[in-house]
């Protein structure tokens, strides 16, 4: 086992709740706003636990049974840090992404949810485990077993598959079209920037994780939701996460 580096009754550099202050369980969206509003909109008995860097930590109870939620930063360095430190230092078991991604492929339309079964990488985030190929980064199976189960007892259109978890947001891609549409032909039907960090940190920590993302807008048709629609029409992802409570 890992142990932390940090004392049993401290914060971290970047989190300064205190062991105990948060759930098993701690959904995560890349936006601390979103962790706001699900924190508002969904938990009974909130609490602040931590603003440091305005990166919002909320402890509360749905349905009477324990969750957090947190906001992860852009980028596998930011959910690198915050998984680790969560997984490490305060003792969380689960980490469930609500995030949002580009639709890949024509079929995955704006408002579906995709759950990354595996995520696929330009980011070299596994090279610290000095490993001599390439790490193929998934899902706990149950967390993926339980999330498909939910989505179809509630009618969410979902897909299950690989996604391509990207150091560079896909439409800024120097190679344009063509960066994304190579990991398209690889069978990759979203694109986020934080799953493959999240579940290379739960492998080794001996953790589990599983990411959920609602696609809101498509590389493909170039429909998009607007910015306030990225915070609150995420509503059948934040129902099915908030399951996992525990
Ligand atoms: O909506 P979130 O969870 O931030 O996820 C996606 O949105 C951001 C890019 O706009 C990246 O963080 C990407 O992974
Ligand atoms: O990472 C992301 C998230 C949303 N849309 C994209 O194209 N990429």
């Amino acid at each position: 086992m890992v142990k932390s580096i940090f004392g049993p009754k401290e914060g971290t550099p970047h989190n300064n709740a205190c062991p105990g202050d948060i759930a098993k369980t701690v959904l995560m969206p890349g936006d601390p706003l979103r962790a706001k509003f699900v924190a508002d909109n969904y938990l009974e008995n909130v609490k602040e636990n931590s603003s440091v860097r305005n990166m919002l930590v909320f402890t509360g109870t749905y349905k009477g049974r324990p969750v957090s939620v947190m906001g992860s930063g852009m980028g596998c360095p930011s959910m690198g840090i915050y998984s680790y430190e969560l997984f490490c230092h305060y003792g969380v078991e689960n980490i469930i992404r609500i995030g949002t991604c580009g639709g890949l492929t024509a079929d995955v339309e704006v408002g579906d949810v995709l759950f990354a079964q595996a995520s696929s990488t330009d980011s070299n985030y596994a090279y610290q485990y000095g490993l001599s190929g390439t790490y193929a980064a998934c899902a706990d199976y149950g967390l993926l077993e339980k999330a498909v189960s939910l989505a179809r007892s509630m009618n969410v259109r979902h897909w299950v598959g690989n996604v391509f978890s990207s150091d560079i947001f896909s439409l800024y891609n120097a190679e344009g079209e063509e960066g994304w549409k190579k990991w398209a032909r690889m069978g990759c039907a979203g694109t986020d920037m934080e799953s493959y960090a999240l579940y290379c940190n739960a492998a080794y920590l001996k953790k589990k994780a599983l990411t959920m993302l609602t696609c809101s807008d498509s590389n493909v048709t170039r429909k998009e939701m607007t910015p306030e629609e990225r915070q609150t029409s995420l509503v059948n992802m934040f129902k099915i996460a908030l399951e996992f409570a525990e």
